[in-house]
């Protein structure tokens, strides 16, 4: 397939020079150069979120990689005027040179949910495209820092630490599963059920990510609520673990969040760039390995920087029905974790 390369013409008018090497070594931009690639890029959140980081003024190289399609969106945003240059590249001989160089990867790759589905329900498909493309960052981008999107995360992020435990490269600094839309609906959801401005509101939220794996923290949450009762709290945390199957119900078999998908995607891609780059104090919850439970990996907070995970944050004071939640969370996610593990190591 043709490989499609599109720069802003305003980005290299503005640099005085229109080849890559003059633009990267001129550039006039404050921040370092970073480059991000997005593996799934024509997908439901793929072409979104290629969007929200073709925004971002971090970003001075996006690379947008799929089986097919890429073409057309990266010329489509690569129009806009914005700091970060645009290439698109399509399937398998390709990704090699859509990865090379990258410094954030976001792999939003893979089938969606229908209705009636289970996010496990994806596992069989979904394992092999990421055990691939993970196996070509190992080749191609093996220092990336790697955001996995595609379902189930629970068992996705183990098969990507095998991978790279494989081909010598794992770095568990360096793997993240994106975990932010469970962050983004809790914080919703609160702030219209405590009646608070939501742009101020945090939420923790912890465990992994499927069902009751999904653990808000809402005794945590900021701005705290006297107004909330024990049932308010209950039907908080189930409309939460539900979040995604509201929208893949609401959506009638035609997928799942893409869009909300994409604003958690592009915030926590940030907040890894913002680490990267030297930023202090910047904690995002994300499902990492884990030492905070007896499970290997478990989302919670953890404090990002130049290497990736900084630090992963304990869980604070829980309530008793958070403490319960985590106790019959545990097997599920213990289980997703395995399966992905035993995939990775038996293929
Ligand atoms: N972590 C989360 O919170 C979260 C939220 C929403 C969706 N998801 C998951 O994200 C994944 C993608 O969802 P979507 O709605 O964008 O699906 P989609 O079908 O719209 O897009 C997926 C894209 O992946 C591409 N793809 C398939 N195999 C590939 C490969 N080997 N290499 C590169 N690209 C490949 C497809 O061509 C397609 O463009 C799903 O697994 C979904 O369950 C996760
Ligand atoms: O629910 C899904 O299948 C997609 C995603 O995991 C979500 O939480 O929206």
């Amino acid at each position: 397939m043709r490989r499609f390369v599109i720069r802003s013409l305003e980005s290299a008018v503005r640099r005085g020079d229109a080849s890559a090497s003059s633009c990267r070594r001129f550039s006039s931009d404050s921040a370092p150069e970073r480059k991000v690639a997005i593996l799934g890029a024509a997908g439901g959140i793929g072409q979104p979120l290629a969007l929200l980081m073709k925004l971002n003024p971090l970003v001075s190289s996006l690379t947008l990689y799929d089986i097919a399609g890429t073409p057309g969106v990266a010329a489509d945003v690569s129009h806009i005027n914005t700091r970060a240059e645009v290439a698109g590249y399509a399937g398998d001989e390709q990704l090699g040179k859509a990865l090379e160089g990258s410094d954030v990867v976001i792999i939003p790759a893979g089938v969606p949910r229908k209705p009636g589905m289970t996010r496990d329900d994806l596992f069989n498909i979904n394992a092999g495209i990421v055990k691939s493309l993970c196996t070509a960052i190992s080749k191609y981008c093996p220092n990336a820092v790697v955001n996995m999107i595609s379902n189930p995360v629970n068992s996705t992020v183990p098969i990507a630490s095998e991978v790279f435990k494989k081909a010598g490269t794992y770095n568990e600094r360096r793997l993240f599963g994106v975990t932010t839309l469970d962050v983004v609906r809790a914080k919703t959801f609160y702030a219209g059920k405590a009646k608070v401005p939501v742009a101020g509101v945090n939420v923790p939220v912890v465990g992994g990510h499927a069902g009751i794996t999904i653990l808000p923290l809402f005794s945590q949450a900021t701005p705290a609520s006297n107004d909330l009762s024990d049932e308010d709290i209950k039907a908080l945390t189930k409309r939460t673990q539900d979040g995604g199957t509201e929208v893949v119900e609401a959506k009638a078999g035609k997928g799942s969040a893409t869009l909300s998908m994409a604003y958690a995607g592009a915030i926590f891609a940030d907040a890894c760039l913002k680490g990267l780059n030297g930023v202090p104090d910047v904690v995002e919850c994300s499902f990492v390995q884990s030492s905070i439970t007896e499970l290997p990996f478990f989302a919670s907070k953890v404090r990002l920087g130049k290497n990736g995970v900084e630090e992963v944050l304990g869980l604070g004071p829980l309530s008793d029905f958070e403490k319960e939640g985590l106790e019959k969370l545990k097997p599920e996610l213990k289980a997703s974790i395995e399966k992905g593990i035993k995939f990775a190591q038996e293929n």
